[in-house]
């Protein structure tokens, strides 16, 4: 197991549909310092989606060659598609001076290996208020054939049972509710006392205390 890391690894994961990426984009609006990290994926991308900012979208050829090289820190077949989050990516975030974490909106598989290998990457799971409404989530996203709906939608149950490996449960029935509660946790997390060690230092060289 690593040592206490100050960098903040923050995990969102959800059954499809719950709201993780419209949660994301809102906590790299307030939160600038946490890099979003940009996974690879087999999945063909949507009509909004921009190779690079989006996902990195490689063919299974390609993903499967990065998994033979051990270029991911994680990676799991959800939904019938490979994703995975590579080495590099945060390899490039740690490196930004002005980056203090990253946000990974990933699955409960690949929220498990990212625990595994840093033990306070924190993990958030995102609950839809009721199943109606992921279901009408789902389809009012207008992105995906009724058949990728209807799969993603019977997979959710069974990735809402993962719930109890998590650190924060977030019900995402009012977006600016469920914002409020996550901004919570990442300025609680940022002020754990091994993310904020150089705090009294520089207060005491500075004379303030
Ligand atoms: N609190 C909310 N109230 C109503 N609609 C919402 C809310 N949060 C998200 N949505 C809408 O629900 C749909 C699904 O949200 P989003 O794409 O963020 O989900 P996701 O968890 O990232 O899904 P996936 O895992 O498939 O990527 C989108 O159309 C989004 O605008
Ligand atoms: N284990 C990983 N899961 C990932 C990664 N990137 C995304 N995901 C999860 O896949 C599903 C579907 O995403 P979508 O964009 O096709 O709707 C969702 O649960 C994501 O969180 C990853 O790198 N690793």
């Amino acid at each position: 197991m690593l040592a206490a890391d100050p960098f903040l690894l923050l995990i969102l994961s959800s059954p499809s549909g719950a709201g993780k990426t419209t949660l994301t984009r809102k906590l790299q609006e307030r939160f600038p310092a946490l890099r979003f990290s940009v996974s690879h994926t087999t999945r063909k991308p949507r009509a909004n989606e921009i190779n690079g900012r989006d996902y990195h979208f490689v063919t299974r050829e390609e993903f499967e060659l990065l998994v033979e090289r051990d270029a991911f820190v994680e990676w799991a077949e959800v939904h019938g598609n490979c994703y995975g989050t590579s080495r590099a990516e945060i390899d490039r975030a740690r490196a930004e001076p002005d980056c203090s974490g990253m946000i990974f909106d990933i699955d409960y598989q690949g929220a498990r290996q990212i625990r595994a290998k840093q033990h306070d990457a924190v993990a958030v799971f995102i609950l839809p208020p009721s199943m109606l409404e992921l279901e009408r989530r789902l389809r009012g996203r207008a992105s995906e054939s009724e058949e990728v709906v209807q799969r993603r939608f019977k997979a959710a149950m069974i990735e809402i049972e993962h719930y109890g490996f998590f650190d924060y449960l977030v019900v995402n029935d009012d977006l600016d509710t469920a914002f409020r509660h996550l901004e919570g946790v990442v300025l609680a997390e940022r002020s754990r006392r091994f993310r904020r060690a150089d705090l009294a230092e520089r207060l005491l060289r500075a004379g303030k205390l």
